[in-house]
């Protein structure tokens, strides 16, 4: 059996996590980490009865007590990264799905679980849907260099743009190198609304509205014609297949694996 925190677990992600972990069979929830309503068992925030889990607010009492061997994290912007070392320190595999972290963090991240020899899954988006348009995306940049990205999420997200859109543009940059797109003389006549730039050039927009849940379009234009490449995370259960394979492979890993794809097409 391979023992599994949650952190963020109050949260929409966690509960789908915890529910998705109770429910596997070679897989102990062990414990459970929020910030928020501390004490409750953990079963009926997704429908179940009591299933003898606390929320507690301290991962690093929880790590402590439960002495797991993975901790699934989706928590904010601004708790992830601690969480994480915190976690690497206890010899504790992260599986983060979490967003947000800048790239500083995670350099810091992944030589930390190198040096710990600990494994680690780093994954902006663990839908296996949104890593085939990622990876499709970055084969049709081969010969539609000209692209413009459009994610649409729910209102209550924090970060933007989401992380799913800038490993899009990564993917695209990696194959299309420094080829310089569009107009450069267009002036907007409202700021922003020709989108946020990525380094690289690539522009990004970012909807939010209640709603929605994840969706993305990466769309290509070339010589009369367009090509548009969508995905739509219509329930958060599109995560949990891909949580669940991260759960079981960190557990072979030695530092940080970033991105599923690394797992699934490896
Ligand atoms: N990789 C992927 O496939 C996916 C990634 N995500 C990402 O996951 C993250 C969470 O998303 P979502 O579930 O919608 O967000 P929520 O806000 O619904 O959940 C986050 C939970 O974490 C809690 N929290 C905040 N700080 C801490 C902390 N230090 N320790 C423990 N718990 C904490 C929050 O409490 P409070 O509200 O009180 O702050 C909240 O209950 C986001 O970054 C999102 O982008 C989402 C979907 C898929
Ligand atoms: O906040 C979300 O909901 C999601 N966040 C991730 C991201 O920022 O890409 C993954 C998915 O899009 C859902």
């Amino acid at each position: 059996m391979i023992k599994v925190v949650v952190s963020g677990a109050a949260g929409r992600m966690g509960r789908e996590v915890l529910k998705a972990v109770w429910q596997t069979e070679d897989l102990d929830l062990v414990g459970a980490v929020d910030i928020r309503a501390e004490g409750q068992d953990v079963g009926p925030l997704w429908g179940a009865p009591e299933v003898g889990v606390p929320l507690q607010a301290d991962l690093e009492a929880v790590l402590l007590e439960t002495r797991p061997d993975v901790m699934v994290d989706f928590t904010s912007p601004a708790a992830v990264a601690g969480n994480v070392k915190t976690a690497l320190r206890h010899r504790v595999r992260p599986v983060v799905g979490t967003t947000g972290m800048g790239a500083d963090e995670l350099e810091e991240i992944r030589s930390l679980a190198a040096d710990l020899k600990v494994g680690c899954v780093i994954a902006p988006n663990f839908a296996l849907g949104a890593v085939l348009m990622i990876r499709f995306a970055a084969e049709a940049a081969r010969y539609f260099p000209d692209v413009e990205i459009i994610e649409l999420h729910h209102d209550q997200k924090l970060d933007a743009p989401s992380g799913t859109a800038i490993k899009t543009a990564e993917a695209v940059l990696a194959v299309r190198g420094d080829y310089r797109q569009g107009f450069h003389g267009e002036e907007e006549k409202i700021p922003g609304v020709r989108g946020g730039r990525h380094a690289g050039g690539i522009r990004i927009h970012s909807v939010r509205l209640p709603g929605l849940v994840a969706h993305q379009e990466v769309i290509f234009g070339g010589l009369g014609q367009t090509l548009t490449i969508r995905h739509d995370s219509i329930s958060r259960d599109s995560f949990m297949p891909g949580v669940l394979l991260a759960v079981r492979r960190v557990m072979h890993l030695e530092g940080v694996v970033y991105g599923l794809e690394n797992l699934i097409f490896a």
